[in-house]
């Protein structure tokens, strides 16, 4: 432990990447430091998904209840005011509430920006910072387009602080932050038009699924353009900005520039100190370590090749504390991480996917179609789609769905996939009836 230098680990940024690893650490008696340059907390509880569910789940509640209309009685509208309040009273205090924990365990930390200045040093300011190992978990950074008027765009975290839904929405991009901030802005009464940069959406999930989730925001009353050629945005009397396509000028109060996210990787001192990187990310080995001794990358801003998601930032940050407290030598060893777009209704996959399935014969896919099922009937669920990827053994290795419940019938059936359960095993699995649970098992 450290006597040599100031702290034993220091964590630059305080977000998922960080504070799951940083908190067990310093329980064990390690000496610990985190600087943070914005809210601690980062991306996920500030301006990512805990904010975007607090929008999402008075959404989908509606939609539900829409399709209960002459069952539950009542307006079944978003306020979209009370709906940010809520939002506001449920996630402003969560950087409070986490520093208050971090520093509890008498973790340092420190406010501002950090940079690199060898590999145990780091500057904040004036003030210099030493660490047998340093941890860069500076997450990502939303992407801009680069065409005239940019300056008149807005990106997620704008979006999720919008006091006053505007009329019309136009949404670049059709990846996660795309889909889901479209499914809120329309719920909210908002008229959506999402700009496709090619003619696929959601493109690393099943696309007959995918399809089906479109056509339903179609039928909501969202348009989607195809290949749009976007030359830029320019700000006109009758509406607040036009986004100009190469054919037609879309008219909009609102540009959501959704086209991905880059990670922060300028001005900490990668290139003096030689630590590769590029647009993917900060280069690792299996043990997350860079090419430069005692410097480690978690999170989002690590390049491992997997889904770029808060549940690969606390496994990545969790296996740091066994790392550094020699409770393993062992690389890393990533289980199956499941991902899910919170659109409505959501869909939800983890493991060997329908596409890679349906192109071997290693595998057989058992598909299904929910809406059938009395359980989902209860609630009208009209889009309900699940597919079951089995191996030769019979062991469920892959799972998809599509349908209102799809995020929880994936966590659900997680340890089926991620142990690899055999039928022995799946039967010593007693769940509550009835239940999306015993409902998902049923078919394994
Ligand atoms: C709109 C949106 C919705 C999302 N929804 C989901 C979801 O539903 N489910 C899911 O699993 N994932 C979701 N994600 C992704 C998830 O938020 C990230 O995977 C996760 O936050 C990554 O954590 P991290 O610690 O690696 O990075 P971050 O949380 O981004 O933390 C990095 C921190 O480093 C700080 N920092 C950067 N540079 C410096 C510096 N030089 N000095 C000091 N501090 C610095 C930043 O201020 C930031 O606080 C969403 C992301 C967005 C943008
Ligand atoms: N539910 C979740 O887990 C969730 C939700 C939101 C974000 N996230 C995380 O945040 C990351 C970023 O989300 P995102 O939606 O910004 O990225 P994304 O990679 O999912 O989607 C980016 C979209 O922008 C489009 N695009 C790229 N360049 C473009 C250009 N020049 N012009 C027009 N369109 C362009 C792409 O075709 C794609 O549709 C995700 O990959 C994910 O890791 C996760």
């Amino acid at each position: 432990m450290a006597d040599k230098y100031d702290y034993d680990v220091l964590y630059i940024g305080a977000g998922h990447g960080t504070f799951d690893g940083a908190i067990p650490l310093a329980q064990k008696g390690y000496k610990i430091a985190v600087v943070e340059a914005d809210k601690v907390g980062g991306t996920c509880p500030n301006w990512g998904c805990n904010a975007k569910i607090a929008l999402d789940i008075p959404v989908q509640l509606t939609e539900t209840q829409k399709r209960l209309q002459n069952i539950i009685n009542g307006d079944t509208s978003i306020n979209w005011k009370e709906n940010m309040l809520n939002k506001h009273k449920v996630i402003d205090g969560l950087p409070d509430a986490i520093s208050g924990l971090i520093e509890s365990l008498n973790i340092k930390l420190i406010h501002g920006f950090a940079k690199l200045s060898d590999n145990h040093t780091v500057t904040v300011g004036d003030n210099s910072y030493s660490a047998d190992k340093i941890v860069i978990a500076t997450g990502l950074r939303p992407h801009r387009l680069d065409v005239e008027g940019k300056e008149l765009a807005h990106d997620s975290k704008d979006f999720l602080n919008l006091d006053e839904m505007p009329k019309h929405v136009t949404v670049i991009g059709a990846g996660y932050i795309a889909m889901e901030f479209a499914t809120i802005a329309n719920a909210a009464g908002a008229q959506v038009t999402v700009l496709m940069h090619g003619d696929k959406a959601l493109r690393q999930f099943n696309q007959e699924y995918v399809d089906m989730v479109m056509k339903d925001l179609e039928d909501k009353g969202v348009r989607f353009i195809k290949n749009a050629d976007i030359k830029g945005f320019v700000q006109k009397d009758d509406c607040v900005t036009a986004v100009q396509l190469a054919d037609e000028d879309v008219r909009t109060d609102y540009i959501l520039d959704a086209t991905g996210r880059i990670p922060n990787v300028e001005n900490i001192g990668l290139d003096d100190l030689g630590i590769q990187y590029d647009k993917k990310g900060i280069k690792v080995n299996n043990h997350l370590a860079t090419n430069v001794d005692n410097i480690y990358a978690s999170g989002d801003v690590a390049d491992t090749g997997q889904p770029k998601l808060t549940p690969t930032a606390i496994f990545e940050s969790k296996y740091l504390t066994s790392l550094f407290s020699g409770e393993t030598k062992d690389a890393i060893d990533f289980p199956a991480i499941p991902s899910v777009v919170f659109t409505t209704p959501r869909i939800a996959e983890v493991g060997v996917s329908m596409d890679e399935a349906k192109n071997s014969d290693e595998y057989t896919v058992e598909e299904t179609d929910m809406t059938k099922d009395w359980y989902r009937a209860i609630t009208k669920e009209q889009i309900a789609k699940r597919a079951y990827v089995f191996d030769k053994e019979h062991h469920l290795v892959g799972a998809t769905e599509v349908s209102d419940q799809a995020d929880s019938v994936i966590d659900s059936i997680l340890p089926a996939v991620a142990l690899k359960l055999d039928q022995k095993q799946i039967g010593r699995l007693v769940h509550l009836f009835p239940s999306i649970g015993s409902d998902a098992w049923q078919s394994i």
